[in-house]
């Protein structure tokens, strides 16, 4: 994709320097609810950064996003954006933001092209000027011919790439995605996937995410944010997480269920602790490596045939659960 949207105003004479993102101490208690949405959070993003927000239903992932984009106030703590206050300087912060949220509703019967020119309007670009770049995002994305069409005629996958979309219809300097791959099937996924690398390699986008695909976050994030009950566990590199939090584990495949069992059992007689699954068995720790040589002679002695053999890390989905397990 070659065009740029020819913005003009605030938003193109924006200046971004050094950190996009600040939040100091930021607590968010909804009316009645006894336990904090967000609570005590502190971070920085810094600008290009692609950043993936984890964590389980209600952890607070939503509140979070909406407090950066101004949408709802803190009740304590403070957030900046572009050095900005999002509620009180909502032209500076929120100027510079692109935003999927969970739930944004069109106007169901204009069609979707009418729908990205009131976008345009509102966020005070001319429709003209980033029409070029709106249908080549539609073109990018498989839905420019179903622009005419009214909203309610689009189907879900449509209506996602509609929004992502509008969220980025002024090349916004912070995109923020809530769940922008929600209901969408694994080609839409990957072309979202595609998408988000391009923006931040060609045009040094900052995005900010949240998925329950935590594969995708995982390939993608240069930094994953791991929050349960409004606190943030941990906010560090994929690799990072997975080396603090994950095991190393030894997995051997074998020829039938049977030699499944003899391998595991020959495993815990060897004082490591193993699974087996079927033809797959799991054996935990970086010692199972060491005493690799005298499995293979136990195999060999006991006619069991091993066809693979290899040293795995715990994947960041395994490493996300154990974290928000042990929370309790
Ligand atoms: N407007 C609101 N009023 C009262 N409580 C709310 C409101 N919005 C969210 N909550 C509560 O705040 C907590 C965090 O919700 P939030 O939507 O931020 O979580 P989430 O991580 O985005 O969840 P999900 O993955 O299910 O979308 C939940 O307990 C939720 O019930």
């Amino acid at each position: 994709m070659k065009t740029r949207p020819q913005l003009t105003g605030e938003v193109a004479g924006m200046a971004v320097s050094g950190d996009v993102v600040t939040a100091e101490a930021l607590t968010k208690r909804y009316r009645r609810s006894e336990t904090p949405a967000v609570d005590d959070v502190s971070f920085e993003i810094a600008r290009g950064e692609t950043i993936g927000l984890l964590g389980p239903n209600g952890a607070g992932k939503t509140t979070l996003i909406k407090m950066i984009c101004g949408v709802t106030a803190p009740s304590s703590g403070r957030v900046q954006v572009f050095d900005a206050d999002p509620v009180r300087q909502p032209v500076a912060a929120k100027s510079g933001i692109g935003a999927m949220h969970q739930i944004a509703p069109f106007d169901e019967m204009l069609p979707a092209l009418d729908n990205l020119r009131i976008s345009a309007r509102f966020r005070g670009v001319r429709w003209r000027d980033v029409r070029p770049w709106a249908l080549e995002l539609a073109e990018f994305l498989g839905v420019a011919k179903a622009l005419p069409q009214l909203c309610f005629q689009l189907s879900g996958g449509q209506r996602q790439r509609l929004q992502l979309i509008r969220a980025l219809i002024t090349l916004p300097k912070l995109l923020i995605l809530d769940e922008p791959s929600a209901g969408l099937d694994v080609a839409g996924r990957h072309q979202i996937e595609r998408f988000v690398t391009w923006l931040r390699e060609e045009h040094g986008v900052t995005v900010l995410w949240s998925s329950h695909h935590i594969d995708e976050l995982e390939r993608n994030s240069q930094r994953v944010m791991v929050i349960n009950r409004g606190r943030v566990l941990r906010f560090a590199k994929p690799r990072e997480l997975v080396e603090e939090f994950g095991s190393v584990h030894l997995r051997v495949t074998v020829d039938d269920a049977g030699a499944g069992g003899a391998v595991a059992a020959w495993a815990e007689n060897a004082g490591l602790t193993a699974t087996a699954e079927e033809t797959e068995v799991r054996i935990e720790g970086a010692r199972a490596r060491e005493m690799l040589p005298e499995l293979t002679r136990h195999c060999q002695d006991h006619d069991i045939v091993i066809s693979g053999v290899s040293t795995a890390l715990d994947s960041l989905e395994t490493v996300f659960l154990r974290m928000t397990e042990n929370e309790g």
